[in-house]
């Protein structure tokens, strides 16, 4: 639907700039001759058929996700993609602006519990500037779009060019800094995020925004009833007070264009739009890195609320970058829940996490590298001379 859809169609709405404009690679089909060899090589291993349970299925699908019937996780890295948003100006965090520049040196400087976790488990973390407030920050790899963006619940997060810059500059570090990674876990960090996770679940879900809305870093009731205010604001300021997702409207900008959108295109504005309105310069490189390395078949695992408002992102834009996307944790975020049963992702486990950075995203790795290990590694029925048959 946007840039190179197979469809091959652009669909101008009148001088309305085109939503197809996006410029990024096709997303690949799984492969479902790995699929079905690794299908077929599970029942060979010295384990009674099914007894590694959700790992065999973990192992199967990450046969069709990479190509590769054997496949290896052993180079991952979390990208903590960081930025500031207009919208903390409305008290919706318990933390000041500054926490996300000081976290960002943080990450840089080891001190983070993302730096821990990814030490633990052998992950390299990738700390990249999307656009937070004041001055770059050194060290980190800066695609920053602005200093921040504008309040989302006052008018518009950012502009569409900041919005497809955002998310290209994510596929970009698809193409570059995670051209060799075997698998990428989404990560980030901006005050104020959880309230624009919130707006954009909303947006592209059924969800109400006061189902969406949580209590973030850990504000107070009072300050939840202002956060669910701040993301109904956002949306109707916006146009997208009705799900973008399951707009009627909104599906035939992608298919068949109807005189509606023609009329009035602030009816149903395209994925681009949606994001673009409620915004999140972290979030659209993280939606950006998602598209990329689903192209690349890298598999792309899922964080926390705000690296899933970005895979809900990613997925409006090219439904077929799903397949490519691993769920973590459950989060204790409200929003969460709502993002991976919109995805169709089915949780690895639930640790109460709230923190984001991608921790969730790393600990799920283990799992997935066991996935791959007992299914690679393991020796055969025949290897050892032993009836398979139970
Ligand atoms: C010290 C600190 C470290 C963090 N690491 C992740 N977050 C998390 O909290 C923020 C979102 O919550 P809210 O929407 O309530 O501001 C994000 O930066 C997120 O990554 C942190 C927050 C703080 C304060
Ligand atoms: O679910 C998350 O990732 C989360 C929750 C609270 C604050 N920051 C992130």
């Amino acid at each position: 639907m946007v840039g190179h859809h197979p469809d091959g169609v652009t669909h101008a709405v009148d001088d309305e700039p085109s939503p197809h404009d996006l410029d990024r690679p096709e997303i690949p089909s799984i492969d479902g001759t790995a699929e079905r060899a690794a299908l077929e090589r599970q029942p060979t291993l010295t384990k009674p058929p099914g007894s590694l349970g959700r790992l065999e299925d973990l192992a199967v699908a990450l046969a069709g996700v990479t190509g590769d019937p054997q496949p290896t996780l052993d180079d991952a890295t979390v990208v903590v993609a960081a930025g500031d948003h207009g919208v903390v100006d409305r008290g919706v965090s318990a933390y000041p602006q500054a926490a996300t520049r000081a976290m960002l040196e943080n990450f840089l400087n080891g001190g983070a519990a993302v730096n821990a976790i990814a030490d633990a488990v052998g992950v390299e973390t990738l700390v990249v500037d999307a656009g937070i407030a004041g001055d770059p920050v050194p060290g980190a790899l800066s695609v920053r779009i602005d200093a921040g963006t504008n309040d989302a619940s006052r008018g518009p997060a950012m502009s569409r060019a900041d919005a497809i810059e955002a998310i290209e500059a994510g596929v970009r570090i698809a193409g570059s800094e995670l051209a060799d990674a075997d698998v990428v876990a989404l990560g980030e960090m901006g005050i104020g995020n959880t309230t624009i996770a919130a707006a954009i679940t909303a947006a592209l879900t059924d969800a109400a925004p006061a189902e969406a809305t949580g209590y973030g870093t850990g504000i107070d009731d009072e300050a939840l009833e202002r956060k669910v205010a701040v993301v109904e604001d956002a949306l109707a300021t916006n146009g997208l007070a009705a799900s973008t997702a399951n707009d009627p409207g909104a599906t035939a900008v992608e298919d068949s264009p109807s005189p509606s959108d023609a009329s009035d295109p602030t009816d149903a504005p395209d994925p681009i739009d949606a994001f673009a309105r409620v915004g999140g310069f972290e979030v659209g490189v993280l939606a950006g890195v998602a598209l990329g390395c689903a192209a690349d078949r890298t598999p792309v695992v899922v964080d926390g609320v705000i690296s899933g408002a970005a895979a809900l992102v990613a997925n409006a834009l090219d439904p077929a970058v799903r397949p490519f996307l691993l769920p973590s944790h459950a989060g204790a975020e409200p929003a969460h829940a709502i993002q991976l049963a919109a995805l169709g992702l089915d949780p690895l486990f639930a640790y109460d996490l709230r923190l984001g950075e991608g921790t969730g995203a790393c600990l799920a790795l283990p799992i997935y590298r066991s996935a791959c290990a007992t299914h690679r590694e393991m020796a055969t029925f025949d290897d050892i001379g032993l009836d398979g048959d139970p």
